[in-house]
C-alpha cells in the first residue's frame, strides 16, 4: 500500500431527507488521474452523493449531512458550489445549466460563475460585451478541441441539440484551469453512441493529464471501458468496490440489484401472435422544424395495433417526428388519423385526437416538478379526457375524485416500481430515473390510442429497463394501443418493434422488420437509401 495521501476522500457520509435515509456510512477514496465509476439503481443515492461533494445548496436547505469530506488529506466544509469549485472540483449534471440566449463560446467562457446565473444573466451580458472576443473564442476552441466534437463555438445553446449542450457543459468544465477533479452524473444518456465514444476518449485523455474522475453511468459496458474501479451503492449503502479489470457487466448488475442478476439480462421476447390492423396514422411529405433534428419529408403509413421504431444517428431527424406530430415544434405537410386529416402545431388538439406523448426532454415538457406524483400522473387525464372527475346534478357540478386519483396513482408506483416516499412526493424530489418512470405513467393514465415515446429508457437502471419495455408491450398487447417509439438504441428497439424506420437526413432511409441483421440498420443509418420496391 502506497502512503500517498489521496486527493479525495468521502467517509462514513450519510444523508437522510424528512427521515428517509438515503445514504448511509459511504466511504471512498480517490487517486489524481483515477477514473472511478459509481454505480446503481434509481434511487440507490448516486446523486445524492455528488450533491453533497459539490455542496449544492439542496443539501444545505434538507439539513445537511453526516461524515467527512477530506481533501489533500485535509477536512473541508463546503457552503456552496462556488467552494468546491475553489478546491478544484467541477460537476456535471444530469440536468443542463447552460444560459440559453448564450453561444457555446460564452457558455464555456462564463465558466461556473453561473452556477448563480439566474439573477446574474444580465450583468454577464453587459459583460460579455467588454471580453475579448478573439481570445474567447480561441480559449473555447480548445476546450471543445480537447473533447474532439463537432461543434461550433458560436453556436446558441437554445439552437443546439442535447448532445452539443452535454459537449458544451463538459468543455467548460475543462476550460476552468483548476479544475482537478470532474463529476459526471449520466454524461452519456442524452449522446448517440458515437458521441459517446468521443467522450469516453476524451475523459481518458483528462486523467493522464492527472484529473480524476467519478463518472455515473447505466451503461455498464461505458464503466467497464473507462473506469479504473467502481463501487456499488444499494439503497444508500456500499454495497461493493471493484477494479474493472477483475469484473463484467453481468457481475456489475448482479450487485446492484436484490433481485437475481438475471433480470439484466436482455432478453429477446418471445413474440406472441398479434392483430395488426388497417393504417391508422398517416403523415404526407412531414417537415419538422427542431433545432438539431430537422425533419425535412416524411411520408410514413403506421398501423393500429403496430409498434413502429424510429431510429438513426443523433440529430438526423428522428426525434422530431414525433415532436413535429405533437404539435411542440412547428410543423408542415400532412398528417392524418384514421383517413382525417388533424391540425398542425396544436399540442391540445393532439391531445384530444387521442395521442399522447412522452418526451425525450422530460424536466422541459414532461413534469411539473413542484407538483406531486399523483397529480403529474393523473392532470393530463383530468384536463384532456375528464378521468378522475365526479359529477352530481346531471354534470353541473363536478370535482375531482381524490380517491381515484390516488388510487391511479399507487398502481402505477407499484406496477414501474417508482421509488418514493408516496403518491404526493412532489416529483422535483424524485431521482432522474424515477421521474422518467412518472413521465410515462403519465402518458399511460390518459390511455392513448397511439402513444409516442423517445428514449423511453434514458436514465432508467439495467433492471428497470426491462420493467419499462414489458410495460410498453403489455400496454401495447393488452390495450391495443399503438406505439411509435424513437429511440438512439438500436437493440432496444428491436426487442420490442414489429418494424423501424431509419430516419437519415431528414428522411426516411429505409423500414425494415426488427429481426432484419444489424448490418442492413446500419447501412441505412449512413444513407444507403433502401432499394424501392418493385416498380408499379
Ligand atoms: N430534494 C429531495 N427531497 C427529498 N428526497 C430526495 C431529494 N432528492 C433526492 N431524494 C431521494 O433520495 C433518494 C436517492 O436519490 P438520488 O437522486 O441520489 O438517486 P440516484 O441513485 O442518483 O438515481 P437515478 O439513477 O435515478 O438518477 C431517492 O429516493 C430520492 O427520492
Amino acid at each position: 500500500m502506497s502512503m500517498e495521501i489521496p486527493l479525495l476522500k468521502m467517509e462514513n457520509i450519510g444523508k437522510e431527507y424528512f427521515g428517509n435515509r438515503v445514504l448511509q456510512g459511504v466511504t471512498f477514496s480517490l487517486r489524481p488521474g483515477e477514473i472511478m465509476g459509481l454505480v446503481g439503481e434509481n434511487g440507490a443515492g448516486k446523486s445524492t452523493l455528488m450533491n453533497i461533494l459539490f455542496g449544492m445548496p439542496v443539501i444545505q436547505e434538507t439539513g445537511g449531512y453526516e461524515g467527512k469530506i477530506i481533501i489533500d488529506g485535509q477536512e473541508v466544509h463546503f457552503k456552496d458550489p462556488l467552494d468546491a469549485l475553489e478546491a478544484g472540483i467541477g460537476m456535471v449534471h444530469q440536468e443542463f445549466s447552460l444560459i440559453p440566449g448564450f453561444t457555446a463560446t460564452e457558455n464555456i467562457l462564463l465558466n461556473r460563475e453561473s452556477v448563480k446565473y439566474n439573477a446574474l444573466v444580465e450583468v454577464f451580458g453587459e459583460r460579455l460585451m467588454t471580453l475579448n472576443r478573439p481570445d474567447m473564442r480561441s480559449r473555447a476552441e480548445k476546450a471543445i478541441k480537447t473533447l474532439g466534437v463537432d461543434l461550433s463555438p458560436e453556436t446558441l445553446i437554445s439552437e443546439m441539440p442535447v448532445g452539443h449542450k452535454q459537449f458544451t457543459e463538459i468543455a467548460r468544465e475543462i476550460d476552468r484551469r483548476k479544475t482537478r477533479l470532474l463529476v459526471l452524473d449520466e454524461p452519456t444518456a442524452v449522446l448517440a453512441e458515437s458521441e459517446a465514444t468521443v467522450l469516453i476518449s476524451a475523459l481518458k485523455t483528462l486523467s493522464k493529464q492527472g484529473i480524476a474522475i467519478i463518472f455515473i453511468s447505466h451503461r455498464l459496458q461505458e464503466i467497464i471501458d473507462l473506469c479504473d474501479k467502481l463501487i456499488v451503492l444499494r439503497d444508500g449503502r456500499v454495497i461493493q468496490e471493484a477494479y474493472t479489470k477483475d469484473t463484467n457487466v453481468r457481475q456489475i448488475a448482479s450487485w446492484m440489484v436484490d433481485r437475481k442478476g438475471d433480470k439484466a439480462e436482455e432478453e429477446k421476447a418471445e413474440k406472441t401472435e398479434k392483430k395488426i390492423g388497417d393504417v391508422i396514422l398517416r403523415t404526407e411529405h412531414l417537415w419538422v422544424d427542431m433545432p438539431g433534428e430537422t425533419v425535412r419529408d416524411v411520408s410514413i403509413e403506421v398501423r393500429q395495433g403496430e409498434i413502429l421504431g424510429f431510429g438513426g444517428l443523433a440529430g438526423q431527424g428522428k426525434v422530431g417526428i414525433s415532436n413535429g406530430i405533437m404539435g411542440l415544434y412547428a410543423a408542415g405537410g400532412k398528417v392524418f388519423l384514421r383517413g382525417k386529416e388533424i391540425k398542425l402545431n396544436d399540442p391540445d388538439a393532439s391531445l384530444k385526437e387521442g395521442m399522447a406523448f412522452v418526451s425525450e426532454d422530460r424536466r422541459g415538457v414532461g413534469l411539473l416538478l413542484e407538483e406531486g406524483i399523483d397529480w403529474n400522473i393523473t392532470f393530463t387525464a383530468m384536463q384532456v379526457q375528464e378521468k378522475f372527475i365526479k359529477k352530481l346534478l346531471g354534470g353541473l357540478v363536478k370535482w375531482r375524485d381524490d380517491k381515484a386519483v390516488d388510487e391511479c396513482t399507487r398502481e402505477y408506483i407499484k406496477s414501474l416500481e417508482i421509488r418514493c416516499t408516496g403518491p404526493n412526493q412532489r416529483a422535483i424530489e424524485l431521482s432522474g430515473g424515477n421521474q422518467q418512470k412518472v413521465c410515462l405513467a403519465k402518458a399511460f393514465a390518459v390511455n392513448p390510442e397511439i402513444l409516442f415515446v423517445s428514449e423511453p429508457t434514458r436514465g432508467i437502471d439495467v433492471g428497470a429497463k426491462k420493467l419499462v419495455l414489458d410495460t410498453l408491450r403489455k400496454v401495447n398487447e393488452e390495450d391495443g394501443t399503438t406505439i411509435i417509439m424513437t429511440s438512439s438504441e438500436l437493440e432496444e428497439l428491436r426487442s420490442i418493434c414489429d418494424r423501424i424506420a431509419i430516419i437519415n437526413e431528414g428522411k426516411v432511409s429505409g423500414i425494415l422488420p426488427a429481426s432484419a441483421p444489424a448490418e442492413e440498420f446500419g447501412l441505412l443509418m449512413l444513407g444507403h437509401v433502401e432499394e424501392p420496391a418493385a416498380v408499379n
